[in-house]
This record gives C-alpha cells, sequence and structure tokens, in this order.
C-alpha cells in the first residue's frame, strides 16, 4: 500500500477538522486512534474521495482522489462503521451480488465470489437471509463479506468491531490478520490496535503521534482518557 497525504488540510462549516496533515503509509496493518471529533472518519473519508481536502493532496497508489475517484474507489473496500449505510437490497445474496456486478459479468462467477465472502467472514447460512432480519453484528459481518466479495487491493475499516460481541469480535480480529490486503483500522478497540505494525493518534484534527502500537496507545491513555 502506498497512500500518501501531502500537507492535508480539511475545514468542515469554517472550522478547521484536519490540519497539515502530511506521512505515507507503507504498512500492512495501520492503526488510527483518537477521541471523538478528532477527525479520524475525515481522515479515511479522504482516502476514496468521498471527501475532497481544501488544501494539499491525497494520493492513492499514485493516484491523485481530486481526479482519479473512480480507478481510486474500485481498488478500495471501505467498511463503514454503520451498515445501514452500505447494505440496499432486502436480501444477503442480492445486496452482495449487486455490488459484484460492476466487477463480473457472469451470474455463476458473482454467486460463488458471493459465497466464498461470506464463508470467509463465518456465515454462509446468511446468504438468503432478509437483512431487516439480521442483529446489528450479523449485518456488520455481511456488509464486510459485501466489501472483501469485491476483492479490493487496500480495505479501510470504520470502528469494525464496535457492533460485534466477544466472540464475533475475536473472529473479527482473526479474520484480519489473516486477510491478503493492507488494511488502515480506525478503532477504539485497543487491543485490536495492538495487532498493527503502526498507529496513527489524532487529537483537534492533528496527527499528534505516529508510533508502534504500544507506545501510540500508552500516550493515547494518559493524555486522551
Ligand atoms: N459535515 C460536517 N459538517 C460540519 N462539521 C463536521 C462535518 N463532518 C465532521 N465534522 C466535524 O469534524 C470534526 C471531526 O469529525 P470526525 O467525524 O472526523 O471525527 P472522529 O474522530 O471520527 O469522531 P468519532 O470518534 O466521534 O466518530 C468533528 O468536530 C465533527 O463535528
Amino acid at each position: 500500500m502506498l497512500i500518501e497525504f501531502k500537507n492535508v488540510s480539511v475545514e468542515r462549516d469554517g472550522l478547521s477538522v484536519l490540519r497539515r496533515v502530511h506521512l505515507s503509509l507503507t504498512q500492512r496493518r495501520i492503526g488510527v486512534l483518537g477521541p471523538n471529533g478528532s477527525g479520524k472518519s475525515t481522515f479515511i473519508r479522504l482516502l476514496n474521495g468521498l471527501l475532497l481536502p481544501q488544501e494539499g493532496q491525497v494520493l492513492v497508489q499514485g493516484l491523485d482522489t481530486r481526479k482519479e475517484v473512480s480507478r481510486i474507489r474500485s481498488k478500495i473496500g471501505f467498511v463503514f462503521q454503520n451498515p445501514d449505510n452500505q447494505i440496499v437490497f432486502p436480501v444477503v445474496s442480492e445486496d452482495i451480488d449487486f455490488g459484484l456486478k460492476r466487477r463480473e459479468a457472469n451470474p455463476e462467477v458473482r454467486a460463488d465470489l458471493a459465497r466464498q465472502a461470506l464463508e470467509q467472514v463465518g456465515v454462509p447460512h446468511l446468504a438468503e437471509r432478509l437483512v431487516h432480519t439480521l442483529s446489528g453484528g450479523e449485518r456488520q459481518l455481511v456488509a464486510l463479506a459485501a466489501v472483501l466479495a469485491m476483492q479490493p487491493e487496500i480495505l479501510v475499516f470504520d470502528e469494525p468491531t464496535t457492533q460485534l460481541d466477544l466472540r464475533l469480535r475475536n473472529r473479527f480480529e482473526k479474520l484480519l490478520q489473516g486477510l491478503p490486503q493492507p488494511a488502515i483500522v480506525v478503532s477504539h478497540d485497543l487491543e485490536l490496535l495492538r495487532g498493527m505494525e503502526r498507529v496513527l493518534v489524532l487529537r483537534d484534527g492533528l496527527v499528534v503521534l505516529d508510533a508502534q502500537p504500544n507506545e501510540a496507545i500508552a500516550w493515547y491513555l494518559e493524555h486522551c482518557a
């Protein structure tokens, strides 16, 4: 993964919510930590052009989010905090199939990809379920399966474990460890972040620390708890 932030600043409603972020992301597992409102969601929304910076540039494998948004979106799989923002069709398999249509014309191949992704996240039995009958945790896993089915090159997770109970959270952690793609993970789940190679700590729109997980978490606990 090579993502570059070049002196990136973002303003919302006249307030500065991200300030002069300048860094290169090359590691396989990168965590983002910070108090509520510190700019974490803003930071990751910049990655696939959901948000454009007022100043500076965000480059994903050399592609500028201002100019190449559709190419970038086909590379990045974004798993939102709230799965309801992501699931649009009433039946699980239909929803996954819908996303895959952009990639694959053959319905049998699409069905295979959907089945594999549901198996990968441990919920193959949910394929024909009505989405509104799923629990919050099941919905989060289905949304993840829909993203994995697309076989993106890079994964971005916004608070992936918030709706998961301990068993599903542990399963997610193991799954994340085994995924071949590089991943950027925003989370308040400190144990999950300990498995990262690098953790960025945000506060008031600034990257105040960029360190190994143990150091970043210790700093966060001391200064932001
Ligand atoms: N569309 C918007 N209009 C105005 N202000 C916004 C908008 N989106 C975000 N903000 C503000 O930007 C700041 C950073 O928000 P952001 O969602 O990036 O924080 P966060 O670290 O992800 O927070 P949380 O942990 O609570 O999800 C907050 O003060 C928020 O109110």
